[in-house]
This record gives structure tokens, sequence and C-alpha cells, in this order.
């Protein structure tokens, strides 16, 4: 399984790049990369022109593919299959750093033979958080020729387990935070 890391997004909420935030000592992407390399064989970067060359030399990283550049994380998804040849991979966006290996794990043990495996509760799907098959990939190259750019839309039109996000974790409105503004903004 490839690992992932979506961080080719504009960051426009979060007002500055979303890789290179930081918790304690450590940037968002990093936290993912961590995350993902004990259950990854290999982990992959995808991220925009301009975050390149501030990514460490030693690690994987590509931009979006030249046809479909910028057009979210769809476009991530796609570029990193393009790249990397494998059976699955497992997706992460780059904004949600408080993620962790156990529940990376529990996620690898889900069994299924859909085409996308992602997260969901009550309140919130996480379409970006989840193992994604190969067989996929026409589908995402079709919905991005037709500028159709949502994840969501593309899961729900395609065979997709949703595992719950308590199956999880005990606490995922914790573990699941998405981060699109910094934390000293966020009302809640
Ligand atoms: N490779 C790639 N990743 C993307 C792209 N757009 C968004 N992402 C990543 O997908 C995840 C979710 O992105 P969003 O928070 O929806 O979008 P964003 O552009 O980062 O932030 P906003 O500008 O505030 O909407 C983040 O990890 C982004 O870095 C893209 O065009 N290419």
């Amino acid at each position: 399984m490839i690992g992932v890391i979506l961080a080719g997004g504009e960051s426009r909420r979060f007002g500055s790049p979303k890789a290179f935030a930081k918790i304690g000592d450590q940037y968002f992407y990093e936290i993912a990369y961590k995350n993902l390399e004990p259950v990854c064989q290999k982990v992959i970067i995808v991220t925009r022109d301009e975050l390149l060359p501030l990514f460490p030399s030693h690690l994987l990283k590509i931009v979006d593919t030249v046809q479909f550049k910028g057009n979210g994380p769809l476009a991530g998804i796609y570029s990193a299959m393009i790249e990397e040849l494998a059976e699955q991979y497992m997706v992460l966006p780059c904004d949600m750093p408080f993620l962790n290996r156990a529940i990376l794990q529990r996620l690898c043990n889900v069994c299924s033979k859909s085409m996308v495996v992602a997260v969901r509760n009550e309140q919130h799907l996480y379409p970006l958080v989840g193992i994604w098959n190969r067989s996929v990939i026409n589908i995402i190259y079709d919905h991005l020729q037709n500028n159709e750019k949502s994840v969501l839309h593309l899961l729900k039109k395609i065979d997709t387990t949703w595992v719950e996000a308590e199956y999880l974790t005990k606490n995922p409105s914790y573990y699941f935070q998405n981060l699109n503004q910094p934390l000293e903004e966020r009302s809640e």
C-alpha cells in the first residue's frame, strides 16, 4: 500500500500553507508522514509547485499532474496513482494532525472489497481519510475531465464502504478534527 499525503491545497482559510503549520515542533505534513510510514511501503506527498522545494529532499514528493493541476484533492489522488503503481493507496489530508497510527492501523484492518473505504460519523463524512483501490483511477480521470472536483460526489457514485469513526477511536470529534483555520482562531 502506498501512503498519499494531500498537500497541494491553497490553504486560503488557514492563511498559510497547512502542510507547514506546526503542532509542538512537528509540521502537519511530518505528522501525517509518521502516521502513514508504519502502515505503508512508501509514502508520497502530493503538493503544489511553490511548496515542493520546502519539503526535505529525502522524502518522495510530486506535484499534481499538469493536466489537472490545482483541481482539488481528487487531482492529488489521481497524480499519486499515476506516479506510483500499487493496488491500494492510503490517502490522508495534511490538515488532520490529530489522527494517529493506531487509528490508521484499524482502518487498514477493515476488510472490504469496495473501491474506496472512507470514514464517517453521525455529523461528518471524512472522504479524504481512506483507502483507495487502484481500480478507481479511470473513474477519477473521467470526473476530472468533466471538471467534477468533488470527492464526495465521486464516492457517492461508486462502491464505497463507510467505516464509522467510532469504530476507529472512542473520541472521533477530537482525533478527526480538520484544521481549515489556525487553532487559535477557531470558535469551538
Ligand atoms: N495535491 C493536491 N492537494 C489538494 C488540492 N486541493 C486541496 N488539496 C489538499 O486536500 C486537503 C483538503 O483541502 P481543503 O482544505 O479542502 O482545501 P485547501 O485548498 O487546502 O484550503 P482552502 O483554500 O481553505 O479551501 C488538504 O490536505 C489540501 O492540501 C489540490 O489541488 N491538489
